[in-house]
């Protein structure tokens, strides 16, 4: 059996960075990858890099098959980037192959011709995320229907596209088929839009989707899919019923547990089905790690590449960084304009018992929307009365998803919410926006 100082199961983004973390400390790495197609993970090979190529391509207005060509072509230029460097790591053995535990620190690679045993003190567990499929009649059967990785595949756009699921996937794929020409229509099973924002921002992104003709259905739960000649029938609860060329299915992603074999360790799950990990990412096994989307939680790229340099901290003696330690995580949805958002919502706010003062600045208002000759949108900031630090803000519009890593920086340093409000910036830019927001 070969004896590694440590195994990485599965290559991410935050497989990458701990493998070049541990062998630049001269520890000697398997890394083990399922598919040949998914160098580098999720990130560079069908989620964030891919997607974001073809929503800038679809706002340039290139024509679909154009731009599913620079997607193709980068992402396969980016995934031999990605091999490459660790196949070129003299510390790094790189097995193309399924890992499963045999025991608590042996692991099986299956190899396809054949299957290896491979043993170390420390293990890493970075198997990402898999596509969630609600229990719906007909979704296994049904031919038309698509995950968010096959769906960017089609050689063509589809004209009608039915998508369920109206979360981050779900309205980025809208925002991005729309603009190459299919008429979307959105499902989502709650009674509100984006029901976890500001109501006046998430209204503010329904009526830009509906001056799009994106259609929202909400309060529709499918419970039939099925083929009508060559589309795809859905059925709501409601009696309704829709053709389609084309649905996707983005209803949220699970931890990717599923040939682990979790079950000969003494790992620990939790009840959503991600591995149970503690303030340094350790599972219930000692020296077995779990990392990223796999861990359950956040489920972005920052996430779990930044796991990867607290665990290398942890398991290297460099520092003591705790995961509950970690500062305001901010998101974007990257939709045209795109959403972001960092920290608390007002109602949050006040269910956590802050007093607060709220201010809300519409992009119309900044001399940008005249340069740029988009008008949309709208900003929200709530701020801590008592103590003038920046609770968190929505921001909906040009460059959102640029100017929430600025609010970001201000919350983890505790600047209060006057130094934005004060501060001298270029012109004219949307940063002056906040000039504006914060003054309330
Ligand atoms: C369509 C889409 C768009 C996204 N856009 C963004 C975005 O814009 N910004 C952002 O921050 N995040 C985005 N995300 C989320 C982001 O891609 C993930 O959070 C991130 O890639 C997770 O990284 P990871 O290291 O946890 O896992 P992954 O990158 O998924 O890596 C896991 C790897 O493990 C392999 N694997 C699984 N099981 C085994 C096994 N048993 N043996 C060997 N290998 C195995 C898999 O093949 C995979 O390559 C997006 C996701 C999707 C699906
Ligand atoms: N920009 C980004 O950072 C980015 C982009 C894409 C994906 N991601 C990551 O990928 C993960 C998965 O994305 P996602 O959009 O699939 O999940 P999600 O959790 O963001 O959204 C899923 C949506 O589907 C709805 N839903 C669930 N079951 C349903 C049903 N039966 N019928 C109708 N609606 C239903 C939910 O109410 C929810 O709104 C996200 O957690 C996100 O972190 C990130």
């Amino acid at each position: 059996m070969k004896k590694y100082d440590a195994i990485i199961i599965g290559f991410g983004q935050g497989a990458r960075t701990l493998a070049t973390k541990l062998t630049a400390n001269e520890w000697n790495v398997a890394l083990i990858e399922k598919n040949e197609w998914m160098y580098g993970g999720s990130c560079v090979n069908i989620g964030c890099i891919p997607t974001k190529i073809l929503e800038h391509d679809a706002r340039e207005q290139k024509d679909y098959a154009t731009a599913l060509k620079r997607k193709n072509d980068v992402t396969k230029r980016n995934r031999n980037t990605e091999f490459t460097s660790m196949q070129k790591n003299e510390r790094v053995d790189l097995y193309t192959g399924t890992g499963a535990f045999k025991s608590n620190h042996i692991i099986t690679v299956d190899l396809g011709d054949k299957k290896e045993e491979l043993e170390a003190e420390y293990i890493f567990i970075d198997t990402g995320s898999e596509s969630n499929y609600p229990p719906i009649e007909g979704i296994k059967e049904t031919r038309g229907i698509y995950n968010s990785t096959e769906l960017q595949t089609l050689p063509e756009v589809p004209k009608n596209l039915g998508i369920i699921g109206a979360g981050n996937i779900g309205l980025e794929f809208a925002s991005i088929y729309e603009m190459f020409g299919s008429k979307v229509t959105l499902f989502e099973t709650g009674e509100q839009f984006m029901p976890k924002e500001e109501r006046e921002v998430a209204e503010a992104v329904q009526k830009v989707l509906t001056d799009k003709a994106i259609d929202i259905q909400l309060n529709a739960r499918v419970n039939k899919l099925s083929n009508e000649n060559e589309q795809v029938k859905i059925e709501t609860e409601e009696d309704d019923s829709f053709l389609f060329d084309a649905v996707l299915i983005a209803t949220g992603r699970k931890p990717n547990t599923a040939y682990l074999n979790l079950d000969d360790t003494d790992i620990v799950m939790d009840e959503k089905g991600g591995i149970e990990v503690n303030d340094y990412l350790e599972t219930a096994v000692e020296h077995v790690f779990a990392l990223g989307d796999v861990r359950g939680g956040y489920q972005f790229t920052y996430i779990t590449i930044n796991d990867a340099k607290l665990i290398a901290d942890y398991v290297l003696d460099k520092g003591d960084r705790k995961r509950s330690e970690r500062q305001h995580v901010p998101y974007s949805i990257f939709m045209e304009p795109s959403f972001a958002r960092v920290g608390l919502t007002e109602t949050e706010a006040k269910d956590e018992g802050y007093q607060v003062l709220t201010n809300m600045a519409p992009v119309s208002g900044t001399t940008r929307s005249d340069v740029i000759n988009d008008t949309r949108g709208l900003y929200k900031a709530v701020v801590n009365k008592e103590t003038n630090e920046i609770l968190g803000v929505t921001l909906f519009g040009d460059q959102a998803h640029e100017l929430v890593n600025q609010v970001k920086m201000a919350m983890d340093n505790h600047i209060p919410y006057t130094y934005l409000r004060d501060q001298v910036v270029t012109h004219p830019v949307m940063s002056e926006i906040f000039n504006t927001l914060f003054d309330m």
